[in-house]
């Protein structure tokens, strides 16, 4: 993101080894000792156990042996000083190896013990009876979790997803493995979970969601400087902290004009979705080639659009002889091309967008059908500084099928991402749940809700005109793209559930 967009710490996703790597640096480098650190993470964890269930209460703390264990201990200290619950611990691993701050903690509560708290430590979890407790705090692994659950774990690990109390996880749900996601062996089922200093990636993954319950970040105070991040989250707090795109040119070719090459027979409805939508967002002048045949489709229904037929009257796709058209008008009218939705697969219409792209100065968008000439386009040896400009906006079948894409999980799609941005050199958004963006600049985001609406047709028509037009307008990718795929979700989010929600209504 530019300079003058700050993110909120916590749409920043970092992987477990970041995580670790700011806690050591703020231990090591700037003296805030990992006593501290643990202290603060359990004190905000209790403070929101506290506003969930309440003064007078009692907690199963089910605890590893790791910092993990060490953020449930101190958590049950000021639940029971400052809240008056009881609390239960049981130890997964035993409690005669626990990690140095784990250990403090363990001696501080046989301390309350002896003050009177009620306190009890149990060796089995077979004997006891729900009715006993009101939640359960999972302090068994954080991002110390290095393989599949050993020996007798994954039985304690059922036994309490089998209760029915509210589950709350500190920093993750144990068993999730803290980058990808993955369950390693099982994996508790929260309700909450409270993760500290850094949002990890693997809590935003699609099937990670099963197990997290509501996420919610409680800050640690990390030096700026040591903060690493992954991915950005894209939510209702990163677009509150970014500029509203707003287009301020008086004349409509001042800002944000929009090429669109799109339709051919019988597609002519993605072209008609994203030239509204282009339209609707805000582009000052949106123009809309079509090969003749098409343009009395167009003529009645895009009122607002400039259309330009290209070829004769019998052309119902775009040929190669169709370029110089199409060239010369968008070097009259610099903008921003979009180029694909419903456009055909027909090696004549490749052969006339390779051509266009050739001469392409402004950002481009391709989407849809036109990522099947792709192998095309990269053998097309196509300037290095165009392409930069580029956004790729496949869904998942056309990146697999068109560029080349191999992933069997979210993390995996999302390390594809990256990777083809940085050496394609180009900016990458893949639809899917959730959807990413990668841009070339190394920036990458993810949403950070449900986006499933994007592999339905013709809400990909509507985002792509979207994109185009706030790329147009604000000149900044990031911000173009970030601003179009939440306000899509947040028209999408006015409509609920309700089965007549068409891509028109994102219109
Ligand atoms: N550092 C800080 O300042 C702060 C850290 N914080 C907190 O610390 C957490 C990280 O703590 P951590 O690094 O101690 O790791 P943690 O997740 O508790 O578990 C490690 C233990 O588990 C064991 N173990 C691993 N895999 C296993 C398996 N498959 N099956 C069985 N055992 C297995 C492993 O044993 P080993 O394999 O080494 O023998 C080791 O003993 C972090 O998530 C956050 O909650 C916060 O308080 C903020 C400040
Ligand atoms: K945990």
């Amino acid at each position: 993101m530019p300079d003058k967009i700050s993110i909120p710490v916590e749409c920043k996703l970092s992987s477990a080894e970041q995580s670790r790597s700011m806690d050591s640096n703020t231990i090591n480098e700037f003296g805030i000792d990992g006593f501290t650190l643990m202290e603060l993470a359990a004190s905000s964890a209790a403070e929101q156990i506290k506003k969930l269930q309440g003064t007078g209460k009692s907690g199963l703390f089910i605890c590893g042996k790791g910092n993990n264990a060490g953020d449930a201990l101190a958590a049950a200290r000021y639940l029971i000083n400052d809240t008056r619950h009881n609390a239960t611990f049981f130890f997964v691993l035993g409690d005669d190896d626990l990690s140095p701050d784990a250990g403090t903690n363990l001696s501080l509560l046989h301390k309350l013990k002896n003050f009177g708290a009620d306190i009890e430590f149990i060796k089995d979890l077979q004997d006891l009876d729900e009715q006993e407790f009101d939640y359960v705090i999972d302090g068994i692994f954080g991002t110390g979790l290095n393989s599949d659950l050993r020996g007798n774990l994954p039985n304690i690990v059922q036994r309490i997803n089998s209760f029915s109390k509210p589950v709350y996880s500190m920093d993750i749900p144990s068993g999730l493995h803290a980058d990808t996601g993955q369950i390693l062996g099982s994996c508790i089922k929260a309700d909450y979970t409270f993760t500290f200093g850094s949002n990890k990636i693997g809590l935003h993954w699609k099937d990670s969601r099963k197990y997290t319950g509501e996420v919610v970040f409680c800050n640690l105070p990390f030096p700026s400087t040591y903060r690493e991040w992954d991915a950005v989250l894209i939510n209702q707090k990163l677009v509150n902290s970014i500029p509203v795109i707003e287009r301020t040119a008086r004349h409509k070719y001042d800002g944000g004009v929009v090429h669109i090459m799109a339709g051919s027979e019988g597609l002519t409805g993605a072209a008609m979705m994203a030239a509204k939508s282009a339209w609707k967002q805000g582009a000052g002048a949106v123009f809309l080639y079509a090969p003749k045949a098409l343009l009395p489709t167009y003529e009645s229904t895009l009122p607002n659009i400039i259309k330009i037929g290209v070829g004769n009257d019998s052309d119902t796709i775009f040929k190669k002889k169709h370029a110089e058209i199409i060239k010369r008008n968008i070097h009259n009218k610099q903008g921003v091309l979009l180029a694909g939705p419903g456009i055909g697969r027909s090696s004549d219409t490749g052969a006339c967008l390779v051509s266009v792209l050739k001469e392409q100065e402004g950002p481009t968008i391709l989407d849809a059908d036109a990522l099947s000439f792709w192998e095309n386009i990269e053998s097309s040896d196509i300037p290095m500084a165009q392409k930069r400009k580029w956004l790729l906006t496949p869904h998942i079948g056309e990146a697999t099928n068109y560029l080349g894409a191999e992933f069997k999980n979210d993390y995996e799609r999302f390390k594809w991402a990256q990777n083809f941005s940085n050496q394609s050199k180009v900016s990458l958004l893949i639809k899917g749940n959730p959807t990413f963006v990668s841009l070339r600049d190394g920036n990458n985001f993810i949403t950070g809700y449900d986006t499933f609406i994007f592999s339905r047709a013709g809400f990909g028509d509507v985002l792509s005109g979207a994109l185009a037009a706030n790329i147009s307008i604000s000149q900044n990718v990031e911000l173009a793209t970030v601003s179009s795929l939440y306000s899509a979700y947040r028209r999408s989010q006015e409509f609920g559930e309700s089965e007549s929600f068409g891509p028109e209504h994102l219109l």
